[in-house]
């Protein structure tokens, strides 16, 4: 494990949703430091708030109170340009419905944020290559996400996300619709980005992929209830590609 520095922080963050007797606090004075190379699973009930403090720690939403930095950085406070340049150039997002551009192909799915995160034309294309033959779909490059299974297309996301190299990659049920075919796939994954150091935040409520984690945190009403380390070590392929290795 690296020196402990912490990718990701957050001091007492609030998220209210709604007015008046209507009023949500989905995300309840949370604090949070995850340091590089960790991998974090929360889980928690429905609607304890998971989903809502992704979104508040990759930019998505802005808190009610509370800060966040990202690599130092304060990024609740940013105009909504620098915060979109921040995402592009330092979030992967993985989301449970992929979200995958579908008049692309699997290849330039993967392009396009490594070619809006400043790489060259070429280099965009060097690394979707490589990525996508890391998540086993080299043959797929060429295929629109309509002629891809849900386990495959969740694999062109995964790759997407790491296409920017970037701090951290926030992952919200990555594998909630997948059957446990595609779902190992998808472990299997995230079991190399974490031995390859990549620091990694996700959300679900399977515990198998909870299990790939090095730390556990549960959450109840928008509040922190435990936060657990868990075991295990590896090295992995994607060391050198994250640029971490050595
Ligand atoms: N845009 C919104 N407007 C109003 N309330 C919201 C909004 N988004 C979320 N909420 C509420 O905030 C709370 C937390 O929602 P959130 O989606 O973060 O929970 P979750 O733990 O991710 O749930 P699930 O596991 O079902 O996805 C819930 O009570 C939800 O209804």
């Amino acid at each position: 494990m690296k020196v402990s520095s912490a990718v990701l922080r957050a001091r007492g963050l609030v998220k209210q949703h709604g007015h008046g007797q209507g009023r949500v606090r989905a995300v309840d004075e949370v604090d949070l430091e995850v340091p590089e190379g960790q991998t974090l699973a929360v889980m928690g009930p429905s609607g304890c708030g998971k989903s809502t403090l992704l979104h508040l720690l990759g930019g998505l939403e802005r808190p009610s109170a509370g800060e966040v930095w990202l690599a130092g950085r304060r990024v609740d406070t940013l105009s909504e340009r620098a915060l979109a340049r921040l995402r592009r150039r330092s979030v992967g997002f993985v989301f449970q419905a992929f979200h995958l551009m579908e008049e692309l192909s699997a290849a330039e799915n993967v392009e396009l944020p490594a070619l809006l995160a400043g790489f060259s034309r070429r280099e965009a294309r060097r690394r979707a290559g490589f990525l996508l033959e890391q998540v086993g779909l080299t043959g797929r490059a060429r295929h629109l996400p309509s002629q891809l299974s849900g386990g495959q297309r969740q694999r062109v996301a995964i790759a997407r996300a790491l296409a920017n190299e970037p701090l951290v990659i926030l992952a919200d049920e990555p594998t909630g619709n997948l059957d446990s075919t595609a779902t190992l796939d998808v472990l299997r994954i995230f079991e190399e980005l974490r031995a390859a150091g990549q620091t990694l935040v996700m959300v679900t409520h399977d515990e198998r992929v909870a299990a790939t984690a090095d730390r556990l945190i549960s959450m109840r009403d928008g509040m922190f209830v435990d936060d657990t380390r868990l075991a295990g070590d590896a090295t992995g392929w994607l060391g050198g590609l994250i640029g971490l290795e050595g």
